[in-house]
């Protein structure tokens, strides 16, 4: 990997700050900046140790960087793309941490006419509930995958690029098409973010039971921890990967269908049966991994 003079960072939230702050930690990059709307913002972030410096103005947050990393929300994207072509430069590589690879893909290549061959598609499986830059934490990515989602169009030596980056911040890369990981994270990240806020909200519209939240215990906290993540981010997310989202959400919902069946009848062997091949699912695949979240 070249030496990278200058990264630049839209979007410096909780998952731009945590990679702005980490590539700045491990001496990635000569310099970082960040690009927001709100100088404030933008600058509270530079206070923080996040970025070296923060931009208002499109034009000067990438006209010189050798690598942009696009981390806001999906809905922003489209965006994005049409204003930064003008500005990029041709060897730029521009690479992304949105939640579904498959829209970016299309909008980046509707705002530049094909998909350009130094863009690398990229989903950090990493995070929290919590977002904004004051969350951010260099140790995210520590242990944890990065998915890449390269096309045909993708130059070979953008994509080692992006890879050696992230596996110097501690990530564990993989890649696989952008269709196949929207449909794998709809089943494994959209569908439970969604199911938590299901939950929560069926229960608040509910007043009949009074503050039912004040009877709950720490399964129902465990379950429902992500539906304090933020309602913006997934707001996108649903609408961005929504084929994919709606067919697992409907596959749950037949399973429930039988489940109600089963405890209509009172099938104590069936329940038994499905509870207990879940909890061997779970015991094997995921309390005893360690190697990464
Ligand atoms: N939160 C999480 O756990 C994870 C989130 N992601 C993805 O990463 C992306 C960012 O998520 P977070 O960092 O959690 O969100 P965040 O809300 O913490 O940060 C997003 C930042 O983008 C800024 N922003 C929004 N629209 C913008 C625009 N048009 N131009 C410039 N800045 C803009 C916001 O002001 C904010 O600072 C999303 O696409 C999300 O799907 C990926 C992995 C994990
Ligand atoms: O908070 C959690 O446990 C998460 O699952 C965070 C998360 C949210 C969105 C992603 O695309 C990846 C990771």
């Amino acid at each position: 990997m070249k030496p990278l003079q200058q990264i630049t960072v839209i979007g410096v939230g909780l998952i731009g700050g945590s990679f702005a702050k980490a590539v700045k930690e491990k001496k990635l990059a000569q310099k970082v900046i960040g690009f927001g709307h709100n100088p404030e913002r933008i600058q509270k972030a530079v206070q923080l140790g996040v970025i070296d410096e923060g931009v208002c103005d499109l034009k000067a947050a990438v006209e010189n960087s050798d690598l942009i990393m696009l981390a806001v929300p999906l809905g922003s994207f489209a965006q994005i793309f049409k204003d930064i072509k003008p500005y990029v430069r041709p060897d730029a590589i521009i690479t992304d941490a949105g939640s579904a690879k498959l829209s970016v893909v299309n909008s980046i290549k509707d705002a530049f006419g094909e998909i350009p061959r130094r863009f690398v598609a990229g989903h950090p499986i990493a995070g929290k509930e919590q977002s904004g830059v004051e969350a951010a934490d260099s140790d995210l990515f520590i242990d944890h995958r990065v998915i890449l989602t390269p096309t045909e169009e993708t130059d070979s030596d953008a994509l080692e690029c992006v890879e050696t980056l992230w596996r110097k911040l501690g990530a564990l890369v993989e890649k696989m098409s952008p269709q196949f990981h929207d449909e794998v994270f709809a089943a494994t990240s959209h569908l439970p973010h969604l199911l938590a806020f299901a939950l929560v909200e069926m229960l608040n519209e509910h007043p009949e039971l009074g503050n039912v939240f004040k009877y709950t215990a720490g399964g129902f906290r465990d379950f429902t921890r992500i539906a304090s993540s933020d309602a913006v981010m997934w707001r996108d997310i649903s609408v961005h990967n929504h084929t994919a989202i709606a067919k697992w959400l409907q596959e749950y919902r037949d399973y429930l269908d039988e489940m109600i069946k089963l405890i209509e009848k009172q099938d104590a062997a069936a329940l038994h049966e499905l509870f207990l091949a879940a909890k061997t699912a779970r015991d094997t695949h995921i309390v005893a991994r360690t190697d990464a979240q």
